[in-house]
């Protein structure tokens, strides 16, 4: 029997729902979402009631939350955002009777799960479908970098929630020696997540301005973003291959950490970056592991271009508990 549920997709700076609709297991819809900027709702349920208001029918009293840091325990806080939740206090407080909250990239791995070839575009490596069994590294930068693991066999497909985000980041060439002495100046360990992020492209700048004895110009997050991806500021658009090169021997790294048959990468920016990554370093960085260079580039990276797998993953994690 067909079920109308909401979905909510809580990142660090945007917090997305929609309405969707499963049937036996699996999600069969998902409705537009609407996308809400934390910082401009001061919890969690007041950004609930301002989607309630916005919804064109009543909310169902069912909710599956992707949730943008680790989700164990009596209070959930998220890594880049203020708000908290109390998974104990949803029902009351959303009037809900049915909920999960799972991990935003355990979400993500979720919908990889059920995507068809249809959600992603071809970035290198064999031009061929994820494979049907093995692991899945799955990552993706936004207002952090998000990790999961998806293992895939005959038993079905297992989810690994990870905070892969916060390895330590290795420098590569002479250049990013010192972009990570520039970064240590302001962090007292430098993450990968202090690179593959929203704000890790400001950091990249302000590094290499200070490294080149330039002024930065740009001072706004998004501002640079756009600079970088148009190629209209030199320095930004250096910083910009600095971070795909980055993305690619993350990615890299990471599926060799988790014994991976394959990768996909998502998050808000990884979809932004969909025409640029094909064109930058990241293959090369991806498969410059020394001696299993060969065996890197026989593995399939794809990119997700479905626009909101964080909600149709959440969504798919609820269809299956509560099938
Ligand atoms: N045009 C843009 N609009 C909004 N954010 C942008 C844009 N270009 C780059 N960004 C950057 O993308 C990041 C937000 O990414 P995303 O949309 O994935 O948010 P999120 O889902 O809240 O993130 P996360 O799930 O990692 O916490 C911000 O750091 C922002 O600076």
């Amino acid at each position: 029997m067909s079920r109308r549920i909401v979905s909510a997709d809580i990142g660090g700076t945007h917090a997305r729902f929609a309405l969707a609709t499963i049937d036996g297991g699996k999600v069969v819809a998902l409705d537009e979402p609407v996308t809400l900027r934390t910082a401009d709702h001061g919890s969690f349920q007041l950004a609930w009631e301002e989607f309630a208001r916005l919804s064109a029918e009543p909310l169902p009293p069912a909710l599956a939350i992707s949730f943008a840091g680790p989700v164990g325990g009596e209070l959930l806080k998220l890594t880049n955002n203020p708000w908290v939740i109390r998974p104990a206090l949803i029902p009351e407080k959303l009037g809900v009777t049915d909920y999960i909250v799972v991990n935003d990239f355990g979400a993500v791995a979720s919908a990889v799960a059920a995507f068809d070839g249809s959600a992603y575009t071809h970035l290198c490596g064999p031009d061929e479908p994820l494979p049907a069994e093995g692991m899945v590294t799955i990552l993706g930068p936004g207002t952090g970098l998000g990790v999961a693991g998806l293992l895939l066999g005959t038993n079905g497909a297992q989810v690994i929630e990870t905070e892969g985000g916060h390895v330590d980041f290795a420098p590569l060439d002479a250049l990013e020696d010192r972009i990570l002495a520039e970064l240590r100046k302001s962090f007292r360990r430098v993450s990968v997540e202090r690179i593959l992020s929203g704000r890790g492209l400001m950091n990249l700048y302000e590094a290499l301005a200070s490294i080149e004895g330039r002024p930065a110009t740009i001072h706004d997050e998004k501002e640079l973003w756009t600079a970088a991806m148009a190629g209209s500021d030199s320095l930004a658009a250096a910083a910009l291959d600095r971070f795909c090169l980055t993305l690619g021997a993350v990615a890299g790294d990471l599926a060799l950490a988790q014994g991976a048959a394959a990768v996909a990468i998502g998050g808000g920016l990884g979809y932004r970056l969909k025409d640029h990554l094909p064109r930058s370093g990241f293959r090369d960085r991806f498969i410059a592991k020394g001696r299993f260079e060969r065996r890197m580039d026989a593995l399939p990276v794809k990119l997700i271009t479905h626009p909101q797998p964080g909600l149709f993953g959440a969504a798919a994690a609820f269809a299956r508990k509560f099938a």
